[in-house]
């Protein structure tokens, strides 16, 4: 094939799989057989290979980079990644709603329940829709730039249509089968095991061999914007919305609740279906969704002052109370 023939095929080829990658690992429907997919990669890598000047960022076969780096280079993020306030009952639930009541007058105040995903906090930031770089949170000042071990995680798009710059936030985490598969691969060789998953993320990701974070199936869940001159949107609810059609994955059980009532039904209800999850939350954060409330209640010097994360009692001290009723 000549190379007018090859820039065509290699366009296509990069769109049909960036799509097909999107349906399995986003949407979580596949409307390919693997059999397809790997068919259709291999036309790609063998285009690449003849011509390996047409290779481009945002191509699929680019997601598990070369040869392992020595180090991770600092980043500044110049929008600080925050920690979040906790609540440990109703009561102080509602305090929080008090709060946020108190240092504003508006009265349309509805809030954004997210399930508190238990992995380690990413930045990504993407430049004329491709994605430039990707980080830890660090200390929220400063963290390390882990892109070649993010690039790996196939829910992360490598291009979106969105052309301004734009810095997403979320968590990355290993899903709880993936967590017990590398344990058991892990005591049968006689490595340490991972405590969590998170720490299991957290180790994944601080690989320096990109092929190794590649084999350690790690996911990602959006949940807000970092930087953003374009971004006009009203409302947190919106935005994900938004970052949901520029193909990133939300969490399918985000809800807008009108009320602290319904925040605390919400509250009650993933406390009792925590378990059904595949992967572990430590608890739900709470966010004010109007964006001008949140702007007017502004911010600690290390949190929100709209947002609050309930947190679900710690396991281990039930397992104990257990016992000890048991004993
Ligand atoms: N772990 C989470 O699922 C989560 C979430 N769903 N939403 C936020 O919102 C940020 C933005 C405003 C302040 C915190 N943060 C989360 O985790 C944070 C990252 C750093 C500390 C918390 O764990």
């Amino acid at each position: 094939m000549d190379k007018q023939e090859a820039i065509a095929k290699l366009e296509t080829l990069r769109e049909q799989l960036n799509q097909f990658n999107y349906e399995y690992h986003v949407l979580d429907k596949p409307s390919v057989s693997d059999q397809e997919y790997d068919m259709k990669m291999r036309e790609l890598k063998d285009i690449e290979e003849q011509y390996p000047e047409l290779i481009t960022p945002d191509s699929p076969s680019q997601r598990v980079g070369g040869e392992p780096i020595d180090a991770f280079q600092k980043v500044q993020h110049n929008i600080p990644m925050l920690s979040l306030g906790n609540a440990f009952n109703e009561e102080e639930l509602r305090d929080f709603d008090r709060r946020v009541r108190e240092g504003t007058d508006a009265t349309n105040i509805s809030y954004v329940c997210e399930l508190k995903i238990d992995g380690l906090a990413i930045s990504l930031r993407y430049v004329e829709g491709l994605l430039e770089r990707g980080a830890t949170r660090g200390d929220g000042k400063t963290g390390e730039d882990i892109t070649t071990n993010l690039k790996t995680i196939r829910s992360i798009p490598l291009k979106i249509k969105e052309t301004q710059p734009i810095e997403v936030r979320g968590e990355a985490f290993m899903p709880t089968k993936s967590f017990q598969a590398l344990n058991e691969k892990r005591e049968q060789n006689g490595e340490d095991l991972f405590a969590n998953p998170r720490n299991a993320a957290a180790g994944s990701l601080r690989q320096l061999d990109p092929k190794i974070a590649a084999s350690r199936n790690l996911d990602i869940f959006i949940y807000s914007v970092g930087e953003w001159e374009a971004g006009e949107l009203a409302s947190h609810s919106e935005r994900l919305a938004y970052l949901k059609e520029l193909g990133f994955k939300i969490n399918p059980e985000t809800k807008t609740c009108k009320s602290i009532d319904e925040v605390i039904e919400y509250v009650q209800y993933w406390t009792e279906h925590r378990p059904d999850l595949s992967y572990e939350i430590d608890g739900i954060v709470i966010k004010v969704d109007q964006i001008d409330i949140q702007d007017e209640l502004g911010f600690t010097a290390k949190s929100p002052r709209w947002a609050i994360a309930y947190k679900f009692p710690a396991e281990e001290a039930v397992t104990k109370l257990t016992d000890i009723e048991l004993s």
